[in-house]
């Protein structure tokens, strides 16, 4: 579905400064896919979107968007995607069902059919409600969702959404994702997100790819990328006499890592805590050591983001 080989994109500021936003980019997505592309605040993520949805051409570098090339055939991507970009500012006088109907006339709908694709879209992003509200006087979390609809209205087969909830509250967050992956899933749409929402990313993409300083630093799924990156932590607590005879029993379990004794908890990085806890607590159980508590702390996307680059996301963002 999408395509790209070292897609570059630098702007020229001024006549000293130049910026390499995006550096040499190499993705590929597959239909149906659900992809988050994750990164701080300046990584190249919208920069990169906006490549592929043609509102930037590449500086370097091809990309072909559900099998078009960006860059000579713009016409036929735009065609096929829907984009919902961050935020669209200032407040608009058009009412909610007459914003839709138009943006379906504006894809060349006609006006019967504008009207019925709108009717469609405001009763499944539930703004049935708001048809005759301005779109000014929406809250928030109903201005994101007919952002989604506009982006719909062609029935797309690749949606991007560059930071579909941010701002919103928790509960809008949950309720816009219902509305998004519900259209997923009638319309088998493949999905390119862009977030700073590490567990929206975590929960709901199948595929996490990670940007920093233009380029991909990691791309596999959430899970997968946890157990490499960053691995479970066991903390195990035992009487203090006992402490390094568990120790000597930990560094022996494969792959541990980063077996360190603070207090009367012993903490040890493994790559599958739920396999890695039982096989310990048994040697310890043989050598005759009582384990007093056990734990298995499964890993977030902020302990892999920190071990790719080194800072917190929130941090750098
Ligand atoms: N039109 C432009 N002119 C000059 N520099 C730009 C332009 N657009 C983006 N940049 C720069 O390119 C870099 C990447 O920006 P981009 O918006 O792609 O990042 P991002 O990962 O989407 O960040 P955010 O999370 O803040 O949206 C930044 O340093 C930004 O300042």
């Amino acid at each position: 579905m999408i395509s790209t080989r070292a897609l570059t994109r630098d702007f020229v500021v001024s006549r000293t400064e130049t910026v390499h936003a995006v550096r040499g980019i190499s993705l590929d997505v597959e239909p149906g896919e659900l992809v988050a592309v994750l990164g701080p605040n300046g990584a190249g993520k919208t920069t990169t979107l906006r490549m592929l949805t043609t509102l930037i051409t590449p500086t370097a570098g091809t990309a072909t968007v559900a099998g078009y090339d960006v860059t000579t055939q713009p016409s036929q991507v735009r065609r096929r995607i829907g984009y919902v970009g961050q935020g669209n500012g200032a407040g608009h006088t058009q009412r909610v069902g007459d914003e839709l109907h138009g943006q379906g006339v504006i894809y060349g709908l006609d006006r019967r059919a504008a009207k019925q694709r709108a009717g469609e879209l405001l009763d499944a992003l539930e703004l049935r409600e708001l048809a005759q509200r301005k779109v000014s006087e929406l809250s928030g979390g109903q201005r994101r969702r007919l952002d989604v609809a506009m982006g719909l209205v062609h029935a797309p087969s690749l949606l991007f959404l560059d930071e579909p909830s941010t701002g919103l509250d928790p509960q809008n967050r949950a309720n816009l994702w219902d509305h998004i992956l519900r259209m997923r899933e009638e319309h088998a749409m493949t999905i390119v997100l862009t977030t700073h929402y590490l567990d929206e990313a975590d929960t709901m993409a199948e595929r996490v790819v990670v940007v920093d300083h233009g380029e991909v630093i990691a791309d596999d799924t959430a899970s997968a990328l946890k157990a490499r990156l960053a691995g479970d932590r066991l903390a195990l607590t035992v009487a203090p006499d006992h402490l390094s005879r568990l120790t000597v029993l930990a560094e022996k379990l494969p792959g541990a890592r980063e077996v360190v004794a603070v207090g009367d908890e012993l903490s040890i990085r493994v790559a599958d805590g739920p396999a890695a806890l039982p096989e310990l607590i048994a040697a310890a159980q043989h050598d005759g050591v009582p384990i007093a508590s056990a734990q298995v702390h499964r890993p977030t996307l902020d302990d892999v983001f920190l071990n790719l680059t080194g800072r917190n996301l929130r941090e750098a963002a």
